[in-house]
């Protein structure tokens, strides 16, 4: 079967990435809409209607009009704005994160797509909590660095034009669109503080959290929590729990790869540790992880298409 697929939005940083990682496949036929027409409702409903599968790489307010012009129950969505991803009716987009999460992606209809940063946070995270070895109520936080490409088009055009700072901690009132989603599927009760960085650098992306063991209730070592990830991501092709010691990680480690590499780092006599996460911003981060989804609602080779 040949899956028909509409990208609305087309034209934009993550809509661009898509069909480049699409080109050639026989599996997926790719609808699109010409510049003149492809921000005309009547063309995109149109459009949207006729397809198999759609993937929104629009701005949230465009993804939601989106949704609402859809007006058969044909039609499969993939969400890759953050408009929807702690939305009722919405199945969360990462298939690794959760033991069934793939066979509830591959039976869903509307799909979002994780956000870049808590792609990484998550899959620290949530193992964790599930485990118990961090608690529900345990006041998190999360320090990350971005490429500037997570900025989409007009960031791009800033760093590109040499204009823009090497390295800017921005959403400073702690208020960033990101930080529902992580609390709501690590299982937090509170917010994280989560202190996002913009770096110099196109493309990749640093998540770390930094956590106290020695005041955590089950006081747990750094090989526990590594054991912890290993187990939940057990299999999975695309997650990496590297039990290597680098003296430095680099932003740019999974730059260009659809791959994410998580670490504990720290030290034990210390009780303290620092958890990290490595990924492309546009990768598991973003494109990848839409491809990821599409494939495995089109019943398709889950990895078809991604960069190892
Ligand atoms: N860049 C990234 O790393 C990631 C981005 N995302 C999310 O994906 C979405 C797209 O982001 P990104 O690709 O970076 O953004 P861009 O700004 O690069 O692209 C957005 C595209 O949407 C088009 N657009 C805007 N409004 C409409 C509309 N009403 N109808 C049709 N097209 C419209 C824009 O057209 P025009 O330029 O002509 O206005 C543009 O082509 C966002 O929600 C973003 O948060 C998700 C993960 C990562
Ligand atoms: C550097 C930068 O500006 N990054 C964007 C997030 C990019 C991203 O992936 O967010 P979505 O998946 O939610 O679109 C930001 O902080 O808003």
């Amino acid at each position: 079967m040949t899956a028909r697929l509409f990208i609305d939005g087309a034209a934009g940083t993550t809509g661009i990435d898509i069909r480049e990682r699409l080109t050639g496949r026989t599996d997926v036929a790719i609808l699109l809409l010409d510049d003149a027409s492809r921000k005309d409702p009547a063309a995109r409903r149109a459009a949207l209607n006729d397809a198999d599968f759609v993937i929104l790489c629009l701005p949230d307010d465009a993804a939601r009009e989106a949704v609402a012009l859809i007006d058969n129950d044909r039609t499969r969505v993939i969400d890759a704005s953050s408009a929807h991803r702690v939305a009722d009716g919405w199945t969360y987009g990462f298939p690794e994160l959760e033991p069934d999460g793939e066979t509830r992606i591959a039976a869903a209809t509307r799909v979002s797509n994780p956000g870049c940063y808590p792609t990484g946070f998550l899959a620290l995270v949530r193992p964790l909590v599930r485990a118990g070895l961090i608690p529900a109520d345990w006041p998190v936080s999360v320090n990350a660095t971005s490429g500037y490409s997570g900025g989409g088009k007009a960031m791009i055009a800033d760093y590109e034009a040499g204009g823009a700072s090497a390295f800017r901690p921005y959403a400073l009132s702690l208020a960033h669109k990101h930080v529902p989603e992580m609390t709501v599927h690590a299982g937090l009760a509170h917010a994280p503080i989560f202190a996002p960085a913009v770096a110099n650098v196109r493309q990749g992306m640093v998540v770390e959290v930094p956590l106290p063991l020695h005041a955590l209730p089950g006081r747990p070592t750094l090989a526990s929590l590594s054991d912890a990830l290993s187990a939940a991501y057990d299999g999975q092709p695309l997650v990496t729990v590297a039990n290597d010691q680098p003296a430095g990680i680099a932003i740019e480690e999974n730059a260009g790869t659809d791959r994410l590499t998580l670490r504990v780092l720290g030290n034990d006599t210390t009780g303290q540790a620092r958890l990290v996460a490595t990924l492309d911003n546009l990768g598991k981060g973003a494109g990848g992880a839409a491809v990821q989804n599409l494939n495995i609602m089109a019943g398709l080779d889950p990895l078809a298409g991604l960069h190892r």
